[in-house]
């Protein structure tokens, strides 16, 4: 699934102005965010609504409409951003990654796994997470860590893609974990991995977009949340991300370019999660906080 994002462009003054209509209709969405930023070389502001979603028909038809009073000249322009090909970036590379205590390899490579290693059988597929992109060896890295240093009793894998991060905190930390995505083929997917993998109880999977589903309540609060989305899903879903962390509980995030980071945090900080670690992996960073 891509992201899209739906904007118009016009000035600073204005751009503000659609701004607050904007975040007004997508208030209570999981995967529209709305922001503003400056096109610096066309010196123009765009006023901006960013979603993952297969409704990007209906989320036009809302912005259309409450833009009609006020806005109607300004036209409503469409871009599909390019760094959410999480299928084509799945089929990066296919030698083992290692992270952290964890292999994660292909069918082919088994004889390479040395001893002491947890390993983790993903072929390239239909969903994202072979291990070789940097924020999901970040989350790796991360979660042996934070195993390391804190008692973890159950976990939750947000956007679980092809199960690579459940699997790895199940074998890791022999707990309940639940992992969900907003794409029905990425939990068909995982599950498959994880029988593959020799799971077979104490995983479950969901579909469900950001929190909408009766499984969080049912499964959690959770000691830990890993949620490796995109920076402004996290952003925007931080308050309930945050209702659904155990006290003391520990939340890994990834998905951010280094330089959302900043955003990204005081989104969290105002949830008052601390900031416990940030690891950098070709650009990304992976953030552990804390309850
Ligand atoms: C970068 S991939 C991560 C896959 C895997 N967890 C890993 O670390 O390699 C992001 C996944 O999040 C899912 N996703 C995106 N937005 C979501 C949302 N609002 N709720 C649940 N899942 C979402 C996507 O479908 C995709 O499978």
């Amino acid at each position: 699934m891509s992201e899209i994002r739906l904007f118009v462009t016009t000035t600073e003054k204005q751009a503000a102005a659609v701004l607050d209509v904007m975040s007004a209709i997508f208030e209570e969405d999981d995967y529209a965010i709305a922001t503003m930023e400056i096109d610096e070389k066309r010196d123009v502001w765009e006023a901006s609504v960013y979603m993952m979603t297969d409704e990007e028909e209906s989320v036009r038809s809302r912005l259309a409409q409450a833009l009609e009073v006020e806005f109607s000249h300004l036209p409503i322009e469409r871009e599909v951003l390019p760094d959410v090909d999480w299928i084509a970036k799945s089929l990066e590379g296919l030698a083992p990654v290692r992270a952290g205590r964890f292999v994660i390899h292909g069918s082919h490579d088994r004889d390479k796994v040395k001893p002491g290693e947890i390993a983790i059988e993903i072929d390239a597929g239909q969903a994202f997470g072979t291990g070789h992109h940097g924020t999901t060896a970040g989350c790796l890295e991360m979660l042996a860590s934070v195993a390391r240093s804190r008692p973890v009793r159950n976990a939750l894998d947000l956007g679980t893609g092809s199960g690579v991060l459940a699997i790895a905190a199940w074998k890791l930390l022999h707990v309940p974990v639940l992992a969900t995505d907003i794409d029905p083929i990425a939990t068909r997917v995982a599950a498959d991995n994880a029988r593959r993998n020799g799971v077979v109880t104490g995983l479950t999977f969901a579909t469900a977009p950001g929190f909408h589903s009766t499984t969080f309540s049912t499964n959690g609060p959770f000691d830990l949340i890993i949620a490796n989305i995109l920076a402004r899903p996290l952003m925007k879903m931080a308050p309930q991300l945050v209702a659904n962390l155990a006290p003391g509980g520990s939340v890994i995030l990834s998905g951010i370019l280094a330089e959302q980071r900043w955003k990204v945090l005081a989104a969290y900080n105002g949830q008052n999660l601390k900031h416990a670690r940030t690891l950098w992996r070709n650009g990304w960073v992976t953030i552990h906080l804390t309850r």
